[in-house]
């Protein structure tokens, strides 16, 4: 894997580039859609490439490793041929989804113990079977094993665990640099730098991981519920530490406000699960600002849903129209949002790219934050 960078925006820390995988390349900054379970929830692939024209996407080792499982994925050639994306893909790790999903987790040591919240069966992932799984997945970027600190917590609550993910991703180098990709294309691993929100911890664990010299960064710990003012300052402290010359991912992120804020931070690469969730809620982002699509008035505008963006349903259907399928709890209303949010999502990372190599990004970025941030 490599990253290339190209050009910087004068008046902030952001930056353009490109990510090279043997899947295809990754123009930054990048946002990446969900795909938890191997699927973009009520997206199909077509329309994640030609509609939304994403470039990469995330699956989750947690809920793929329960289902469909290991044997299955191998037996189709990894994820890549299983759900039919050609593209790039990463996947996160499983500690996030253990400790937000997975009943009776015990932490230690040697790993995580948990069960199933699908059938209550008993599992056990430590850092090196998590890259034995995602090796299995077969991902182009997989992500350490890590421990992501809650939020709030205790000074030394967050200084143990920081040391503990520390001491997990010596492992997790260890045992992924001599193992091999199972399909024929290479695979890199991101460590992901914690410390809560901190800063003598988030300075320490910063350097630590950019003393691995790895392809790219992460910075996790994140977006679990601490104040975006605070989200800012950590990634902001962060980013001043991690090399320039590699991607850095900040896990999680998030509304459209809070991606242009981190851009301008110096954030290359971003992944929520907001724009799909909220979709199938009827809340949807647009160029304008937030609608809630329930709402009464949008019973009667029979305007499209956002022009600005180039995707058919945007164009083709009205607010009215996915009003009514919202509230009928229609499929259709699900897709169609979904579709929408990401497409809008695509097309604000699309913007900060072109803002960045014109030069124009910051007193863009602070145009925009205000109007995407509005109720409408
Ligand atoms: O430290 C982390 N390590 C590994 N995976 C993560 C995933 C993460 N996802 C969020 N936020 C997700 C959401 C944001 C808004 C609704 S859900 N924060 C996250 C932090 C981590």
């Amino acid at each position: 894997m490599n990253f290339k960078l190209e050009s910087k925006d004068p008046g902030s820390k952001a930056r353009t580039g490109t990510i090279t995988t043997d899947h295809g390349d990754i123009k930054t900054p990048i946002f990446m859609p969900v795909g938890t379970a191997g699927s973009v929830k009520a997206v199909h692939q077509r329309e994640l490439k030609e509609d939304i024209k994403a470039q990469i996407i995330l699956g989750n080792t947690y809920h793929l490793y329960l289902r469909p499982g290991l044997d299955i994925l191998e037996e189709a050639g990894g994820l890549h041929k299983f759900n039919g994306w050609d593209r790039p893909i990463l996947t996160d790790s499983g500690g996030y989804q253990v400790y937000s999903l997975a009943d009776t987790r015990k932490i230690k040591e040697e790993g995580v113990t948990f069960q199933s919240h699908i059938d209550g069966s008993r599992h056990m992932f430590s850092p090196e079977a998590v890259m034995d799984i995602q090796r299995t997945i077969g991902a182009d970027i997989i992500m350490a094993f890590d421990e992501c600190t809650p939020y709030p917590c205790e000074y030394d609550y967050a200084e143990k665990s920081m040391h503990m993910t520390h001491r997990w991703l010596k492992r997790c180098c260890e045992h992924f640099d001599k193992t091999e990709g199972k399909y024929g294309y290479s695979q890199t691993l991101f460590p992901i730098v914690q410390g809560s929100v901190y800063k003598d911890l988030r300075t320490q664990s910063a350097e630590a991981i950019a003393s691995f010299e790895r392809d790219g960064n992460a910075i996790g710990g994140l977006s679990v519920g601490e104040p975006a003012e605070m989200m800012y300052e950590m990634t902001d402290h962060v980013c001043n530490i991690l090399p320039l010359d590699k991607p850095r991912y900040l896990m999680g992120v998030g509304t459209p406000a809070n991606i242009l804020e981190c851009i301008a931070l110096g954030i290359d690469m971003f992944d929520c699960v907001m724009p799909t969730r909220n979709a199938r809620n009827g809340m949807l982002f647009t160029s304008e600002g937030i609608i809630n699509i329930k709402n009464k008035k949008w019973d009667r505008d029979f305007s499209p849903i956002d022009p600005v963006l180039p995707g058919y349903v945007d164009n083709f259907y009205s607010k009215a129209y996915l009003r009514h399928l919202i509230m009928s709890k229609e499929i259709l209303g699900a897709q169609i949002a979904s579709i929408h949010n990401l497409s809008f999502y695509l097309w604000l990372v699309g913007e900060a790219r072109t803002q960045i190599e014109a030069g124009t990004f910051s007193q863009w970025k602070n145009k925009m934050v205000s109007k995407v941030s509005q109720r409408l």
